[in-house]
């Protein structure tokens, strides 16, 4: 049976955006099914009836749920076509270290605390939420370092996992009324190479895009 790969998924999700670009860093056709996730579709409720979260990768008929989990098997399945995560163990252990410490301080805080108080928040509480905010990006440039990528010298899956980022910063900084790139401007160097990345490209939305959704969704929240 050819490989049918079905993605449920909604264009301004971080999470979403992993599957797709390490998908397109592998040349790996598949067919994008946009979700309104105020009116899940039936197929959706079927597929991730856990969590009714997207991204769902369905692979001939069966779902593969949580983004982290979908790069990860992406790249078990088709590991000889630009592989994602190291071969040896230990530096295996430290790329997946670092995506979890994306996905618990930057993803988690981008929509239940830190990073939401940015855009949800005036005053010292939005000063603190911005400061610790800044504080992750400091501690992950560190991690980067002189490093072009996170996995050394390619696009892997600590990349994958954090560059989806990249397009909510706008809405961070205006919200937030700071700048990353003078705080982190190692961090912003390494955002623009993976831009150069097809992959990315394609994949990224316009910043302007995601800043027009986060003022739709304070007005549907009721937040000035
Ligand atoms: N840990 C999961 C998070 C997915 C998620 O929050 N998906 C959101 C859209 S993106 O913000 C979602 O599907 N929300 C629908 C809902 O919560 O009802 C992952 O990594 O795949």
């Amino acid at each position: 049976m050819a490989n049918e790969l079905i993605l449920l998924d909604t264009w301004v999700s971080p999470f979403g955006m992993r599957v797709r670009i390490a998908l397109r860093e592998k040349g790996i056709k598949f067919e994008y099914k946009e979700e309104d996730l105020t009116n899940k579709s039936d197929l959706l409720l079927k597929m991730n009836p856990i969590h009714k979260k997207i991204p769902v990768l369905i692979h001939n008929g069966k779902p593969v749920r949580e983004s982290g989990i979908i790069v990860q098997y992406v790249d078990e399945v088709w590991h000889d076509k630009a592989p994602l995560l190291p071969s040896e163990p230990y530096p295996r252990a430290q790329a997946r270290f670092w995506a979890d410490f994306v996905d618990k301080k930057l993803f988690n805080l981008q929509i239940y605390d830190t990073g939401r108080k940015i855009w949800t928040t005036k005053g010292d509480e939005q000063k603190s939420a911005t400061e610790e905010f800044i504080g992750y990006l400091k501690t992950l440039e560190a991690e980067l370092g002189d490093k072009p990528y996170f996995g050394g010298e390619k696009l892997g899956y600590v990349d994958v996992t954090m560059i989806p980022f990249y397009s909510w910063f706008h809405a961070y900084e205006v919200s937030g009324n700071f700048s990353i790139e003078s705080n982190c401007p190692k961090l912003m160097a390494w955002a623009k190479r993976c831009m150069q990345h097809e992959s990315v490209s394609k994949t990224l939305p316009d910043p302007k895009k995601v800043y027009e959704f986060i003022l739709q969704l304070k007005k549907r929240l009721g937040i000035e």
